[in-house]
């Protein structure tokens, strides 16, 4: 937010590759201070690059990097500095470890059973060395059942906490953007089609999470980041670790949106059929994987996921795919953008 620019630039995550996203025009959010007597009330200094913003309950200065967790989202109404919304905010309260509630969080089909897991294949060696395949490989789910309900009770605690649904797809609500619209024909440049191979790859990942099969993942809290991503097993470069979920609307329709985790899905020649995928009312585990710091060398080397979209049968969908081999407690990240410098991420850690 220290940028000059940050306060107008609109919050677009950007799949690789991506277009450039239309600027939110300068609406001044009524948080900023505008008095120049107001300090902060952490560094006590007034002035800076970053902005001051004004607590709406006691009217106390805070400049967006001093406040904990750092506000890189400049609201657009009142705001609340952390003492005043932690007496509002409910604490994290951890969903339940029981089975059956987690199996109706994430409707998991009736097949599931935690004796479940995943199945063997015999290994078999070739006297022909092979050229590496660089075909999509689906996520391999943790083998231990009682992990697999730990992974999933972190992120229904997440999904509550931030009051979104789950569901593992796209979805085309009734006021936003039809399915119709998302046609891939329509990417300015065109749209890589997925191939068989990794249709097949993207089925496996779609089939198991239905049965409660999930990717090794963990959702933790973090004071600076906010909800966080971790491997909780190995994962192979080039895996499938997630899509990108959420309600599809016209990117033009969410100028103004305060949301911080909107997709691009469509970028077309005309930007009033451009899309967007919203995760505010329903999504799923990817809407919480963190940033890279797109400003410095150590952020840039966190990279371990990249964002990709695909033509599969015929619509747009955004993946979230392993760029290397990725270690059991690792964080997840992935660069915001993947394309043009549009997301702030000057404060990332
Ligand atoms: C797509 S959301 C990720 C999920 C978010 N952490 C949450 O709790 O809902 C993007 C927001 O997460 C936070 N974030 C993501 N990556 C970060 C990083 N590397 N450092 C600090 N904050 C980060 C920022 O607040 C950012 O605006």
């Amino acid at each position: 937010m220290a940028g000059g620019n940050t306060r107008n630039s609109k919050r677009v995550l950007a799949s690789d590759p991506a277009l450039a996203l239309p600027l939110q025009l300068g609406r001044k959010p009524k948080a900023l201070a505008d008095d120049d007597d107001i300090v902060c009330e952490l560094c006590q200094l007034g002035d800076r690059e970053d902005q001051l913003l004004l607590c709406d309950r006691c009217d106390q200065g805070f400049h967006s990097t001093c406040h904990r967790p750092i506000v890189f989202r400049i609201p657009s109404g009142p705001w609340l500095c952390h003492r005043c919304s932690s007496t509002r905010r409910p604490s994290i309260k951890e969903f339940p470890l029981v089975q059956t509630k987690i199996i109706n969080f994430f409707r998991i089909q009736k097949s599931f059973h935690l004796g479940e897991g995943p199945k063997k294949r015999k290994r078999s060696s070739s006297k022909f060395v092979k050229k590496k395949s660089r075909r999509l490989l689906a996520f391999v789910p943790s083998k231990d059942p009682f992990q697999r309900l730990k992974q999933m009770a972190s992120l229904a605690t997440a999904m509550t906490c931030s009051g979104v649904k789950y569901s593992n797809e796209l979805t085309y609500v009734p006021g936003l953007a039809p399915r119709a619209a998302n046609n891939p024909s329509l990417e300015k440049g065109g749209m890589q089609v997925m191939n068989r191979e990794d249709k097949a790859a993207y089925d496996q990942c779609k089939e198991m999470c239905t049965r409660g099969a999930c990717p090794p993942l963990l959702v933790k809290f973090d004071p600076h980041e906010g909800f966080v991503v971790e491997a909780d097993g190995c994962i192979k470069d080039f895996t499938i670790v997630a899509e990108y979920t959420g309600d599809v609307d016209y990117m033009s329709k969410r100028k103004h949106d305060d949301g911080d985790s909107l997709m691009g899905l469509l970028f077309t020649e005309k930007q009033s059929k451009d899309l967007v995928i919203c995760p505010d009312n329903r999504g799923n585990i990817a809407r919480f994987v963190s940033g890279i710091n797109n400003h410095t060398r150590e952020g840039k080397k966190k990279q371990n996921l990249r964002s990709v979209r695909f033509n599969i049968d015929g619509e747009a969908h955004a993946l979230l795919i392993a760029i290397r081999d990725i270690h059991k407690g690792e964080r997840l990240y992935y660069d915001y953008n993947g394309y043009q410098q549009d997301y702030p991420t000057e404060h990332f850690v």
